[in-house]
């Protein structure tokens, strides 16, 4: 495990979805002071979305300026719009119809009643992600000599299945292997519904800080095997990594299988 993984357990799942809150909300202040606009891309599942309620719900999220943020998804749900699958739709009605966000800044996969199939829906988050990253590369005089096809997110959070799926990269599926594209559209998701869109490995791992979140007994062999560095196609989270830092933000109950060493080299 290289050094810049840091894991921390905490006492219950409220806790760990309020400190999570707290935490995005000074990364997200500290990267507007810094740069001016911050970008984050979000999680579904059960912690991500209970932190993005608990940051509704922090007088601190009020200092942040919300206009001024850029939001992504991970992954989402290839489902009609007002499905209850969605995680944007999940998003929104935790944090994003509650706060003064810039539309023009929240960027959503399409669903399955806005294009014609998945391959569509696919090329248009690919096609938005490399529209962004060009406008970031040709306002940057420090640009590299070429555009990138993603651009920068400050903080990337990922959800963790039981099976050690991030975004809708399952284990042992061809999303996970995907390399040379940004997002990729997923089959026969063992887990329903069974048809998705995600990012690929390679542009979560593009990500300056990825936060990975769990909780629960059930996530325990999965933040285990993620952390002794299993392979990463049999458990996705071993591959996540981010370009500055990796933190594993779980519970007491999601940490029963971290192996004692690296708990103690992380404080
Ligand atoms: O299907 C998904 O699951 C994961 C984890 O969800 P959880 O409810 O077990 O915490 C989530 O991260 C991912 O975004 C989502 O689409």
């Amino acid at each position: 495990m290289s050094k810049n993984v840091r894991i921390t357990p905490h006492p219950s799942f409220d806790v760990l979805a309020a400190t999570t809150a707290a935490r995005l909300i000074t990364r997200l202040l500290d990267v507007q002071s810094e740069r001016g606009e911050a970008t984050v891309v979000l999680t579904g599942g059960s912690v991500g979305i209970a932190t993005l309620r608990e940051i509704a719900q922090s007088p601190a999220h009020l200092a942040v300026d919300w206009s001024k943020v850029n939001f992504w998804f991970g992954d989402d749900r290839f489902v009609a719009a007002d499905s209850a699958d969605r995680n944007y739709g999940q998003a929104a009605e935790a944090l994003l119809n509650h706060i003064p966000v810039d539309p023009a800044r929240v960027h959503i996969m399409a669903a399955s009643d806005e294009v014609a199939d998945l391959d569509e829906a696919v090329a248009r988050y690919a096609a938005e992600l490399a529209d962004a990253a060009r406008q970031e590369w040709e306002n940057d005089d420090a640009s590299p000599a070429e555009a990138p096809v993603v651009p920068r997110f400050d903080v990337l959070l990922l959800g963790l299945g039981p099976d050690a799926h991030i975004a809708s990269l399952f284990p042992e599926m061809a999303g996970i292997r995907t390399k040379g594209c940004s997002v990729v559209g997923v089959h026969n998701s063992p887990k329903p519904p069974p048809t998705r869109v995600s990012l690929t490995l390679e542009t979560i791992n593009s990500a300056q800080e990825i936060w990975i979140v769990a909780a629960g007994a059930d996530k325990a062999a999965a933040v285990g095997l993620g952390l002794a560095g299993a392979n990463a196609f049999q458990v996705p989270a071993s591959g996540a990594r981010g370009v500055n830092k990796t933190m594993w933000l779980i519970d007491e109950a999601a940490a029963a299988k971290v192996p004692s060493a690296l708990m103690r080299r992380e404080h």
